[in-house]
């Protein structure tokens, strides 16, 4: 990365007041005292059944350089005025923490914890910007990715998105994102290499206005690459482009692997029906047709309803920019804390909006899964010292509308969280992407196909134990009493 500071580190991509409230809680001798943070989205993006999460290598990576450089310290000394004696507290700062994380892959809902992370406070403050950063990127374009593969049905789908990309950081991880969602390949080269993800791609209308003719541009791409797919649109894909496509193929045979073409405007269904027509009639029925031009779910689903001829699908800006929908909206909540005594303390965050209301406490995820069947009936949160795993009959009811109930029994209850960091250090084996992908895959048969529905998709259970349950009722009600106190006092002071 271009820089002017050969020591650049990710410690100051961070909001202000991160540091702010981390040189208070020095100031005040509070910065050690544990505390432990969620991560978490609230509502699913675009609509969908479900998400896919992704981005934990990301964040480890970044939690495991956590580490304030010399020209980090001397910027916000020389240019934000922070005091010495806090400096050097920052300069030798690690993070020392444990992270508890859901499998990157993981197939994920709204409110419940992607992350745990248990730190001294100063630390698990200082983290939440980056990580919320890489987790809520990451995660969407994964769940964009997921959506667009649900509704290719199983045809091969290509990231053409680096040009269009909020920049080059989002088009390298969102390469691999959008493999971890499902996506085949990359035109990115950098992910392939990065990554090892499969990169993938054509030749661009460049190629044929460089030598002005399509016969020639093919021929020249050819005489260099033994797989072949012709661009045709660049002037006239029925008159010119495809019977030169076909010419070109005729005419070189087997000194290459005429792979296809590429479409890539005007009316892709109609193009492309005549266009496999045209290739079956000239002897080329294995040639695919790939085609790209701004698409996303919706218009693939109309093209699927129009019969359009497609084996292949380039999408670029609307995958890589997840354009219906650019935030995920990930939060990152205290739910305990370390008193002055050392014992831990629930805390709340209290909301008009019910949704809003965190859910204090240590907690764990578990997927319920009918032995039976071997689907998953829902999420259930516990609190850490609870062990569904051991209990005969599980009662699951909504979160907000407690009336909304069912009895399961016969189930397996499998803890979503793995402990990937221990007191600072990495104590998770990374998965290789392919395994990530493959995971991926195995975990989104575990749900029935309502819940994968790109429109109106059954709405997922993500309930509360009645423990956890009871202990978010009772730290509201503590808020309540003391917002009650407070009141009356001020009444009593005027
Ligand atoms: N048969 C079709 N049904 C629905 N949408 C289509 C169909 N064919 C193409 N589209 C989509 O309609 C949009 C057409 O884009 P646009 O208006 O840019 O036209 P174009 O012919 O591709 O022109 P350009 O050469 O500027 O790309 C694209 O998003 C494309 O994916
Ligand atoms: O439409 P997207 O989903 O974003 O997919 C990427 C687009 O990038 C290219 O177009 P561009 O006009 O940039 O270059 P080209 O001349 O190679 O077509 C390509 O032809 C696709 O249309
Ligand atoms: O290889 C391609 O066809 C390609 C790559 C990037 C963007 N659009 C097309």
């Amino acid at each position: 990365m271009s820089t002017n500071y050969a020591d650049d580190s990710l410690m100051l991509h961070t909001d202000l007041y991160q540091i702010n409230m981390a040189e208070s809680y020095w100031a005040d001798g509070i910065h050690e005292r544990k505390a432990v943070f969620d991560l978490y989205f609230r509502k699913l993006p675009f609509g969908n059944g479900y998400a896919i999460y992704a981005g934990l290598e990301r964040a480890l990576a970044y939690l495991n350089d956590f580490r304030f450089t010399e020209s980090d310290i001397g910027y916000l000394r020389d240019e934000l005025g922070y005091r010495e004696d806090f400096l050097a507290y920052l300069a030798d700062l690690r993070f020392t923490g444990d992270v508890y994380s859901m499998a990157e892959g993981e197939v994920v809902f709204g409110n419940e914890p992607l992350i745990r992370v248990e730190a001294p406070l100063i630390q698990a403050q200082l983290i939440e910007t980056a990580l919320l950063n890489i987790i809520n990127y990451q995660t969407l374009i994964a769940t964009k990715a997921s959506r667009i593969k649900q509704v290719v049905k199983g045809d091969v789908v290509m990231e053409f998105g680096s040009r269009r990309a909020q920049e080059l950081d989002a088009a390298i991880w969102g390469a691999r994102a959008s493999v971890i969602g499902g996506v085949e390949a990359t035109s990115n080269v950098r992910a392939g290499k990065l990554f090892g993800i499969p990169v993938a791609g054509t030749h661009a209308h460049s190629m044929v206005q460089a030598y002005e003719s399509e016969y020639e541009a093919f021929h020249a791409y050819a005489r260099r690459h033994k797989d072949c797919v012709f661009l045709v649109d660049t002037y006239d894909t029925l008159k010119i482009g495809v019977p030169t496509a076909i010419r070109v193929a005729k005419e070189l045979g087997d000194k290459i692997n005429f792979l296809g073409i590429r479409l890539d405007s005007g009316d892709i269904a109609y193009l492309s029906k005549e266009s496999r027509r045209m290739l079956d009639e000239a002897g080329f029925p294995e040639a695919k047709i790939i085609v790209s031009n701004d698409l996303d779910e919706y218009t693939i689903m109309n093209l699927h309803l129009q019969g359009a001829k497609v084996d292949q699908w380039g999408i670029g800006t609307k995958l890589i920019t997840a354009y219906d929908q650019p935030a995920l909206g990930a939060v990152y909540k205290l739910v305990s804390v370390e008193n002055s005594r050392g014992e831990m303390e629930d805390r709340i965050k209290i909301s008009s909006s019910a949704e809003k209301v965190t859910t204090p406490g240590v907690k764990k995820v578990y997927r319920i899964i009918d032995r039976e069947n071997g689907k998953s009936e829902g999420d259930y949160i516990t609190l850490a010292d609870e062990e569904p795993e051991k209990e005969q009959r599980l009662k699951l009811f909504h979160p907000v509308h407690t009336f909304i109930s069912k009895f399961v029994t016969n189930f397996d209850a499998v803890n979503l969280h793995t402990q990937v960091v221990r007191d600072g250090e990495l104590v998770y084996e990374l998965p290789t992407l392919d395994e990530i992908v493959e995971f991926s895959h195995a975990r989104l048969d575990l749900f029935w196909d309502e819940y994968k529905r790109s429109l109106n998709p059954e709405e997922y259970p993500v309930d509360l134990s009645q423990k956890c349950w009871d202990n978010k009722m009772r730290n509201i009600h503590e808020v309540r009493e003391r917002i009650h106190d407070f009141e009356l006092h001020e009444k009593e002071a005027e």
